[in-house]
Formats: C-alpha cells, sequence, structure tokens
C-alpha cells in the first residue's frame, strides 16, 4: 500500500533537486518529454552524440532510452549510456518501441536489456509481449492487444530481470514480478494521439491528477533516482 506522504515526499524531492534526467529518446517524443520534466520540477537534458553521453550521464540522476527512431550511431550512444549509468548505479527507465516490429529492433532491444540492466521498462502491451518472446511479432509503434493480455509476459519479464514493468493501454499496468498495480482511466482519444505516456515516468501536467500516481509509484520504488 502506498501511503500519501510517501508520494507528496517523492514529489517534494524531485522538485527540491530538480535532478537531471538525460533523455536519448526519438524525435517524435521529444520535445514534449522535455516539457513534461520541466513539469514535475525535474531538469531535462536531451543528449544521443556518442562523444558525450558518458560525460551527461556522469552529471545525470536518472537516464531514459527510448528506442522510437533508431539509427546505428544511436545504439551505440545508448549502450554506451547505459553501461554508464549501470556503473554509476543511477536508473536506467527502458521504452522499446516498436519492439517485435522489425528484427533490428528486437536485436537492439535485447542488447540493451543485456548490457544497460534497466530499472524500469515500460512498453504497450505488443512491446512488453515482444520483449519477453522475441517470437512476438508486433505492426509498429501501436500495440494490437489490449494491455490485460500482456500481463502474464509483464510479470514473467519483471521477475526474471528484476524489473519494474509498466504496461500502457486502456488500463494501465505496474508490476514488480510479485504485485500488480492498476490504473483505470484510459481514453480511447488518447490511443489516437501520440505522446501521452512519452515516458515511464512522464504523465504530468496536462493529464488528470491521477496520472502522477504513475510517476509517483515509480518515484517511490526507486529513492535513488531523485
Ligand atoms: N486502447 C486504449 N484505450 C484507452 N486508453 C488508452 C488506450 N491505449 C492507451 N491509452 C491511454 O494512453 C496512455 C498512453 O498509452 P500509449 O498509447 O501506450 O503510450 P505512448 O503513446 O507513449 O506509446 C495510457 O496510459 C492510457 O491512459
Ligand atoms: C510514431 C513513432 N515512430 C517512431 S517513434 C514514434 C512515436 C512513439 O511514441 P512513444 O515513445 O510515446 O511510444
Amino acid at each position: 500500500m502506498i501511503k500519501t506522504n510517501q508520494v507528496t515526499e517523492a514529489l517534494l524531492k524531485v522538485r527540491t533537486k530538480a535532478p537531471l534526467v538525460h533523455n536519448i529518446t526519438n524525435y517524435v517524443v521529444m520535445n514534449n518529454t522535455a516539457n513534461a520534466l520541466l513539469s514535475i520540477g525535474a531538469s531535462p537534458v536531451m543528449a544521443h552524440a556518442i562523444n558525450e553521453v558518458e560525460d551527461m550521464v556522469g552529471i545525470a540522476s536518472s537516464l531514459v532510452i527510448n528506442m522510437g527512431t533508431l539509427s546505428d550511431s544511436w545504439v551505440k550512444a545508448m549502450i554506451l549510456a547505459g553501461k554508464k549509468a549501470k556503473e554509476k548505479g543511477i536508473p536506467v527507465i527502458f521504452d522499446p518501441v516498436g519492439v517485435g516490429a522489425t528484427p533490428y529492433r528486437i536485436e537492439v532491444a535485447q542488447q540493451i536489456l543485456k548490457d544497460c540492466n534497466p530499472s524500469v521498462i515500460r512498453g504497450n502491451a505488443s512491446e512488453i509481449m515482444a520483449l519477453y518472446n522475441s517470437n512476438a511479432k508486433t505492426k509498429g509503434v501501436d500495440s494490437t492487444v489490449s494491455s490485460n493480455v500482456a500481463l502474464d509476459s509483464a510479470k514473467l519479464l519483471a521477475k526474471s530481470m528484476n524489473v519494474i514493468v509498466v504496461i500502457s493501454g486502456q488500463t494501465d499496468y505496474i508490476t514488480d514480478g510479485d504485485r500488480v498495480v492498476c490504473i483505470h482511466n484510459g481514453n480511447t482519444i488518447m490511443q489516437r494521439l501520440q505522446v501521452w505516456a512519452v515516458q515511464p515516468v512522464l504523465y504530468v501536467a496536462p493529464l488528470p491528477e491521477l496520472k502522477r500516481i504513475y510517476l509517483w509509484l515509480l518515484l517511490v520504488r526507486w529513492p535513488l533516482w531523485v
């Protein structure tokens, strides 16, 4: 059971410390991601140059890896940054956008899982199923099944990798493999627009108050984050 004061304290910590959040994220969501982080009091930075990602991780409080728009140099940067984050002991939040759609995305996602040891994985149902079972196929960046269909895969993935897995969809699920938290406030209009979830940590200002719980749960579970 999450207590209200834990939630308030976590949010206050973010506002007080304004932690630097290093994002390597796709071109589609980049701007919304920065604004969402700013609106909760964090300090975002987007950096994907191979020559600087390790230094940026060196001064960051967490690293977000979103593989929405991939290229070889971006993948190299993601791996370098992820390894450095692991070495430094800061959380890595992984959004395996479109995994299962192409062999390249499956290969990259598996490499990130192996090398970067994420603390949180956030995806839609198809992505979570494809991450757990690389034979599962997806169509693109949107899910072809509803979020409850992926719950077993999410739990098994969470248990086997010791991560928190978040499935977004009509109902959002958050699991550590044993416990499951459900957030029932989806709206089909949101499915028709890009970047509502943006990142695992970024349910913020323009959304209903309930969405913030999503963020708080993650912060409470990962106090090191801030
Ligand atoms: N099928 C759906 N029905 C109702 N709401 C949905 C549905 N799919 C997604 N949503 C809402 O949109 C939010 C973002 O989910 P998703 O589209 O998977 O994120 P993103 O666009 O970042 O990939 C969810 O948390 C949920 O509130
Ligand atoms: C349409 C599209 N194509 C590649 S990434 C992307 C957006 C994905 O958004 P999100 O990172 O919120 O899943």
